[in-house]
């Protein structure tokens, strides 16, 4: 049995609560069963986002009638955006090799459990188990696609987001594609695969696509997907998979209506959303309690229901981007490992958490809807400016009444005139958020308490003196801790903190 000062699972986000740990010289462990770097690096935000772009290029060059651009035989090279993507993949290798130059940090290639408290039993990829312990455990699993049970489906075959960056890739663009789901994922595929030429179809269960959206920024999305051509099917549940030569075949039933309806493509890419890494993971041995989905339940100071075992990112079940992840990881490298004292302990604050979703146009919003506003008792007063109404909205080609012209909604407390959420659609949403994310995290906070049972003793005493934190809107802690929505190109501008903390 191997002692340590930390053992972190998971090599995404958590990276920085190891780094935090390792340049204090403490001896850590680190558990990865799968390739280092995690979801992000290897199998979602970054080699989405290179498709997306590529994509977006292609979807602005033929709007781009309209301000007087013409381009002719405008086509995605599958084997240039594939070679781009799979370069930036295979980066995600360097991790690994930097964490073997450490003295202070043991690698171990394998499938944490916890066995009992602070103790973890990992079954290593080459064979055999080994036993370790700490004094403190940093859970950082992450989550991966949720595959619906449904008949036929494993016998006829699919793709998810894991399998298609993995052994799925295909050396050329699919003829058709079925995307089942309508969130960020099957939203962002429709629109790639739509670019490069693919006959595609979602098919959403819910009656809006991305539904976590104000409606008309859905309504929006719904109306330029079928403009481009995607075959948008709300309100369907998918009951049964067949094949049909070289096709597969879902047979959906609307959901009012009871109507049934077979769609046929090449491939099937499953993308109705995820579940937590926690089924391998045993967290009840070592009293770590999760919700009824299996989300590791988690305080404000990233806490557990068991003492010394800390957990973060998308196990935790509270909005599942890496920037919300990075943010987490960045307060327990603060609060765990640079010599803080508990009154000056930072608290997760999920209220500005921002969500960008990479579609044509792009989507992104920060706080609450005008529906979750209502909800919880403001006295509410929106407003919308269009980017028809702006200067350069206009030099972008957007006049009024255009049927595409994006804009900003503003919710806003009609009482004290505070912003609750800000929400856009159009050419560069993921920047243009910024400002809202910066102003809605500046300024003072009150800690507000999650899951009041889950508290050390030093957490029961923080929460017992009402504590306030000011972020003034100048200060370089305000650029590093309002989250940036990965991967804008926001992220320029607000590395500032890094920057001094090098200097
Ligand atoms: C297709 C796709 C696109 C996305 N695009 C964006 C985007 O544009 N912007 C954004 O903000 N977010 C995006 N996300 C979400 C984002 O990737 C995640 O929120 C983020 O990566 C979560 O980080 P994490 O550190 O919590 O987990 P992960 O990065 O998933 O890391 C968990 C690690 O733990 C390892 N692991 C799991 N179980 C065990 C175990 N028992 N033992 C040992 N190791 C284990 C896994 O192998 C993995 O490497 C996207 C996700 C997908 C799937
Ligand atoms: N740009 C980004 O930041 C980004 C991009 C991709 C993913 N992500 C993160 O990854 C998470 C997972 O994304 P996701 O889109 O898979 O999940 P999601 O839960 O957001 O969306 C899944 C959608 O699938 C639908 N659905 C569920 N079961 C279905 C079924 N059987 N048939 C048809 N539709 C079905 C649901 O109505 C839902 O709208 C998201 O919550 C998001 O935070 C973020």
């Amino acid at each position: 049995m191997q002692h340590y000062d930390v053992i972190v699972i998971g090599t995404g986000a958590a990276n920085i609560v190891t780094d935090a740990a390792l340049a204090q010289g403490l001896h850590v462990a680190i558990v990865e069963r799968g390739s280092f770097g995690g979801t992000c690096l290897n199998r979602g935000c970054i080699p989405t986002k290179v498709m997306v772009t590529a994509a977006n290029r292609i979807r602005e060059i033929k709007e781009s009638r309209r301000i007087g651009v013409t381009a002719e035989n405008i086509r995605l090279d599958w084997d240039v955006l594939s070679k781009r993507l799979w370069k930036k993949i295979g980066e995600s290798a360097g991790i690994k090799s930097y964490y073997e130059k450490f003295p202070n940090c043991e690698i171990y290639c394998g499938t944490a459990a916890f066995a009992a408290p602070h103790t973890i039993s990992v079954t290593l990829n080459s064979g055999g188990n080994v036993m370790l312990t700490a004094d403190k455990i940093i859970v950082a699993t992450g989550a991966h696609t949720n595959v619906p049970s449904l008949p036929g489906l494993e016998e006829v075959g699919y793709v998810t987001s894991e399998s298609f960056f993995g052994s799925s890739y295909p050396e050329k663009t699919y003829g058709s594609l079925i995307l089942l789901g309508g969130g960020p994922i099957g939203c962002e595929f429709a629109h790639i695969f739509n670019a490069a030429g693919t006959d595609v179809t979602l098919i959403q269960h819910n009656i809006r696509l991305l539904p976590r959206e104000e409606p008309s920024i859905s309504a929006h999305i719904l109306h330029s997907f079928r403009r481009y051509g995607i075959d948008v099917k709300l309100n369907q549940e998918p009951v049964s998979v067949t094949r049909c030569g070289r096709l597969k075949v879902i047979t959906c039933r609307d959901r009012t209506t009871g109507k049934l309806q077979e769609i046929s493509a090449e491939e099937i890419f499953v993308a109705s959303g995820i579940r937590p890494a926690t089924d391998l993971l045993c967290p009840a041995k070592a009293s770590v309690r999760m919700d009824k989905r299996g989300y590791i339940e988690t305080n404000e100071f990233l806490e557990t229901t068991s003492e010394g075992v800390w957990a973060l990112g998308d196990v935790n079940g509270r909005a599942p981007f890496r920037h919300k992840a990075n943010y987490e990881a960045e307060i327990l490298a603060h609060n765990l490992f640079s010599h803080h004292t508990p009154e000056t302990w930072r608290w997760a604050d999920y209220d500005a958490v921002p969500a960008v979703t990479y579609t044509y146009p792009e989507t992104a919003h920060v706080g609450l809807t005008e529906a979750d506003a209502i909800q919880r008792g403001f006295d509410v007063k929106t407003a919308m400016h269009r980017y028809s109404s702006t200067a350069k909205g206009y030099a972008l080609g957007y006049e009024p009444g255009d049927e595409d012209d994006g804009f900003l909604r503003l919710v806003v407390d009609r009482k004290t005139r505070t912003i609750l959420g800000a929400h856009i659609v159009g050419p560069e949403a993921s920047i243009l958020i910024q400002p809202f994310i910066n102003a809605m995290m500046g300024g003072t906070h009150t800690l507000q308490p999650i899951h009041e049972d889950i508290a050390s003793p030093s957490v029961r005493s923080l929460r017992a003196n009402h504590l306030t934190r000011t972020l003034p809107p100048n200060s370089i802690a305000a650029f590093n801790e309002c989250m940036t929505p990965h991967p804008s190109l926001s992220e320029l501008v607000m590395w500032t903190r890094y920057y001094y903390d090098h200097k």
